[in-house]
């Protein structure tokens, strides 16, 4: 793949690298034996591998308690590589991607074991040719021992002259406003934000990094991007499966914990933000930061909870063992936020989440205001819908005149498919575009401090409601397995605004003739 190709279209800051690592870099994930490094973090580094973005000569080192021979740890670190069509090519690279990788076992609280982990660094480090020595710290962990680990790398890992050290950070940052500044206050002690990438995989999505692009460098957009023209927007993301296997976890946080606090509040705040200065990571992090505290905390009577309930042979969410009875966590969460600045008052904004739907999607749905009747009589709003994913699109429906000898209005659209529109290329996965902006040393697309600070404040009093700190816990509605969510959510978006289209129109086709 051509890593510097030139393209009509560049944008200059964002082509730049600040300190990027190219040498004498080893990549330590700890958490090693984890859900997360099989599934996530070892096949991106597999794929940065093969798309030759790695550093010269990388080296990948697995910690965790768990006792595994080099062997064993391989089994793992390659058992969600895909292999597809090129099968032998792949089968030589996952045998190379074996050979840059070791495993050191050892605990996360203790000193001595990470001056093991360390030895093992020097050793690797003791065959370089220069003097340079880079370690990018991975913690693919829970956050119950964030700190210690953070405490032990700073103390017996770090490299103090001739290389950069790095520590990448998984979310949940915090369970609310204080353990956050706790959490950042603790780490602080040990890492300066500039060593510090706090990762929202949300924002390594295509889609999302798309936003900008669509957003600042088309003026057709920016012109309508604002209350005059805009009703309400809605930002979704469904699952079809439940919590299953993983109800233990989930109880503790809960789904707005889970996704509405991080992911689908990050792509809000790049909806909404300003044009930053230039696409450097503080100048765009300065945007979100500001229009993000023009949002007041989320009101009760702007909340509706939702626990979903066994239907169609699918267990319900108190089925699960792992789950405690009559556990009134919810599964699904719509929410409005508002935005007091002179762009967006008034306009309400829908963050809506849930497991156990009807099916797998996450998009942002902008639905502009109504055209001035007279000439028109009850003609279809413009929506301009933004699939975030499966099946990255950007559609805008408009109204057209209906083919033929006589002149009426129907909904239509404009149609960005990419995978029809882009056929050559592959999309990044997430993690693949994280880690490497964490190598560039790009901290654009993660979370800074006071941004975190900013989106606890607008949930923390609704999640201390939902916990109980402030009388009973409210009890979820229920809504079927595989179903669209609870059947009060319909009043709960058109109460806002939003406006269903003809049920006659369907996407992306349409027959005249059935009309
Ligand atoms: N899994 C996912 O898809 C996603 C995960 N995340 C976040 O990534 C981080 C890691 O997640 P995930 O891999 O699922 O977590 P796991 O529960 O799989 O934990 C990772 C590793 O940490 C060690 N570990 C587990 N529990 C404890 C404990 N109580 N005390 C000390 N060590 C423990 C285990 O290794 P050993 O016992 O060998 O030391 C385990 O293999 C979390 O912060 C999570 O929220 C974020 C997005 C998605
Ligand atoms: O962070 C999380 O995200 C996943 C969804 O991620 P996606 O990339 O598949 O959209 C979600 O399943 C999980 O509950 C949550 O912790």
């Amino acid at each position: 793949m051509a890593r510097e190709r030139s393209l009509s279209g560049t944008i200059p800051s964002m082509e730049t690298s600040h300190d990027e690592l190219k040498d004498n870099t080893i990549i330590i994930v700890l958490g090693a034996s984890g859900d997360l490094a099989k599934k996530k973090t070892f096949p991106a580094l597999f794929g940065l591998y093969r798309q030759n973005f790695l550093p010269r000569d990388v080296k990948i080192v697995g910690y965790a308690r768990t006792k595994m021979d080099r062997e064993e740890f391989h089994k793992r670190e390659t058992s969600y590589l895909k292999n597809p069509n090129d099968e032998e090519a792949v089968a030589a690279d996952i045998e190379a991607f074996k050979g840059l990788s070791t495993y050191v076992s050892g605990g996360y609280e203790d000193a001595e074991s990470f001056q093991k982990l360390n030895d093992h660094l020097e050793e690797i480090e003791s065959h370089y040719q220069s003097k340079e020595r880079n370690r990018i710290f991975y913690l693919a962990l829970p956050p119950s021992v964030f700190i210690p680990v953070a405490k032990n790398l700073k103390e017996q890992c770090y490299v103090e002259k001739g290389g950069v050290n790095r520590i990448i950070i998984e979310k949940p940052f915090g369970k609310d406003l204080e353990s956050a500044r706790e959490l950042l206050t603790s780490v602080k002690q040990y890492w300066t934000e500039d060593e510090t990438f706090r990762i929202d995989h949300y924002l390594g999505k295509e889609m999302v990094k798309n936003l900008l692009v669509l957003r600042f460098a088309n003026v057709a957009m920016s012109a309508a991007w604002d209350k005059n023209s805009i009703s309400n927007v809605q930002i979704t993301f469904k699952e079809p499966f439940g919590t299953e296997g993983r109800g233990g976890y989930f109880d503790e946080f809960g789904i707005i914990r889970d996704i509405l606090q991080n992911h689908l509040l990050q792509v809000l705040s790049i909806l909404t933000m300003e044009r930053p200065v230039s696409f450097a990571a503080e100048d765009i992090r300065d945007e979100k930061v500001k229009v993000l505290r023009a949002i007041p905390p989320i009101e009760r009577e702007d909340t509706l909870l939702g626990q979903y309930v066994s239907a169609n042979g699918k267990p319900g969410y108190l089925d699960d063992d792992t789950v405690p009875p009559n556990s009134v966590c919810p599964t699904f969460a719509a929410t409005t936020l508002w935005i007091h600045n002179p762009r967006w008052e008034g306009v309400p904004f829908i963050l809506k989440a849930g497991k156990a739907l009807n099916e797998a999607k996450v998009e942002v749905r902008i639905q502009f205001k109504d055209v001035t009747q007279g000439i028109f009589k009850d003609i279809a709003r413009n929506e301009l819908v933004i699939r975030i994913q499966p099946s990255e699109a950007v559609y805008l429906k408009l109204n057209a005149k209906t083919p033929g000898l006589y002149t009426r209005a129907i909904p239509t659209e404009m149609d960005l498919t990419y995978k029809r529109r882009f056929t050559d290329t592959k999309i990044p996965e997430a993690y693949e575009a994280l880690i490497l902006d964490t190598l560039k040393g790009d901290h654009s697309n993660f979370v800074r401090n006071d941004e975190l600070d900013v989106a606890w404040k607008i949930f923390t009093p609704i999640l201390h409601w939902i916990d109980g700190k402030d009388g009973p816990r409210p009890r979820p509605v229920t809504y079927p397995y595989g179903s669209r969510g609870p059947k009060e959510l319909n009043a709960f978006v058109e109460k806002r605004g939003y406006k269903r289209a003809d049920a006659s129109y369907v996407w992306p086709v349409t027959n005249v003739s059935s009309l």
